[in-house]
């Protein structure tokens, strides 16, 4: 059968457009663009690559972007206090701050100090909370692109299996609480699952977040499922990779994401979009 490649960054173009405009008129009405505070702890190459791909996509959609960059032996508390000082600016909707954080500083701690209202990335545990309860809240960027793309491509979910792999709170267990909302039958997969392969090869729909590079071939793959792949890593060559070898799975999915240019643009998008949704909320 031909695999339908699903076109995430296309849609995220598409989406862009149509986020720009509304911020085009909150801007009109308001006086001041919606606003985002990007914090990036540390020198990691690959976080400041996406720092710039977030605030590249603000600008290009209106919205102000401020970046602050702390060394990486920046005290816990400095971070606490940049925080609280964000939580109260007036010019600022969203907070970001980026993952993963050095290991002296607690990561629930600066997720928990950001107010609930300007948490654009959905971490926080009472925007997780309002999400496993099926309320209105911001949502976590990457699940949330990829429901998007789901629903652009008319694939349906209710009544359907679907297996996630990995179940990080930042994209495989929101990812399952999603599908589930909307009536899939989920099951998650991490490093103790002794038959995660049967339990994908069962699936309608599998969705890999685990960050190892052709991991997921063929004998994981029912004819006609439909592959999403979050993964992404860097190999020694600089070429971007996901956890699908998708030479192998041609042929073999219904549907399938590339990387780049599935997912990844369509997380971007989606921050941009709770940027406006946070700022619309906080001035109504
Ligand atoms: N496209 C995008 O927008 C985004 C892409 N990513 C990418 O997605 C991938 C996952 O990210 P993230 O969730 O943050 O990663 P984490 O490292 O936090 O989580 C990885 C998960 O995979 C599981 N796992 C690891 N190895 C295996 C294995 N051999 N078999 C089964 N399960 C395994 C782990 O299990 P356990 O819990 O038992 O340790 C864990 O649950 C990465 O490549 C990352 O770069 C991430 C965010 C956004
Ligand atoms: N607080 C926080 N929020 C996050 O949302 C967050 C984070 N921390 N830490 C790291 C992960 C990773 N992540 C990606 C975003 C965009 C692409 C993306 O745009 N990828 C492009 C390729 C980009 C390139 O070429 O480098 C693509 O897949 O086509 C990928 C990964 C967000 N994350």
């Amino acid at each position: 059968m031909e695999t339908v490649r699903l076109d995430g960054k296309a849609l995220a173009a598409k989406k862009r457009e149509s986020i720009r405009e509304g911020v085009e008129k909150f801007t009109a009405k308001s006086g001041f663009a919606p606003g985002l505070a990007v914090i990036i702890v540390g020198d990691n190459p690959a976080s400041h690559s996406y720092v710039r791909g977030k605030e590249k996509a603000c600008e290009k959609a209106g919205i102000l972007s401020e970046k602050q960059h702390l060394s990486a032996d920046v005290s816990e508390k400095e971070l606490l206090d940049m925080i609280g000082h964000y939580n109260e600016a007036p010019h600022i909707h969203g907070i970001l701050v980026q993952l993963p954080l050095p290991d002296h500083i607690s990561e629930s701690k600066v997720i928990e100090q950001i107010s609930a209202d300007k948490d654009v990335d959905g971490f926080h545990p009472i925007s997780v909370g309002r999400m496993v309860t099926g309320q209105k809240t911001l949502l976590p960027c990457t699940p949330a692109g990829i429901m998007e793309i789901l629903k652009a491509y008319d694939i349906t979910l209710s009544g359907k299996n679907a297996v996630v792999l990995g179940r990080s709170n930042i994209v495989g267990k929101p990812m399952a609480q999603l599908l589930l909302n909307e009536h899939a039958t989920v099951t998650v997969c991490h490093s103790r699952t002794p038959n995660m392969k049967d339990l994908a090869k069962s699936a309608d729909i599998v969705i890999s977040a685990i960050g190892k590079p052709g991991l997921v071939d063929d004998t994981y793959i029912k004819e006609g499922a439909v592959v999403i792949d979050v993964g992404i890593s860097r190999l020694e060559d600089g070429t971007l990779t996901g956890d699908v070898d998708e030479a192998a799975v041609q042929g073999q999915a219904g549907h399938l994401t590339p990387v780049p240019g599935g997912v990844g643009p369509m997380t971007i998008t989606m921050l941009l979009a709770n940027t406006l949704q946070a700022a619309e909320e906080q001035t109504a």
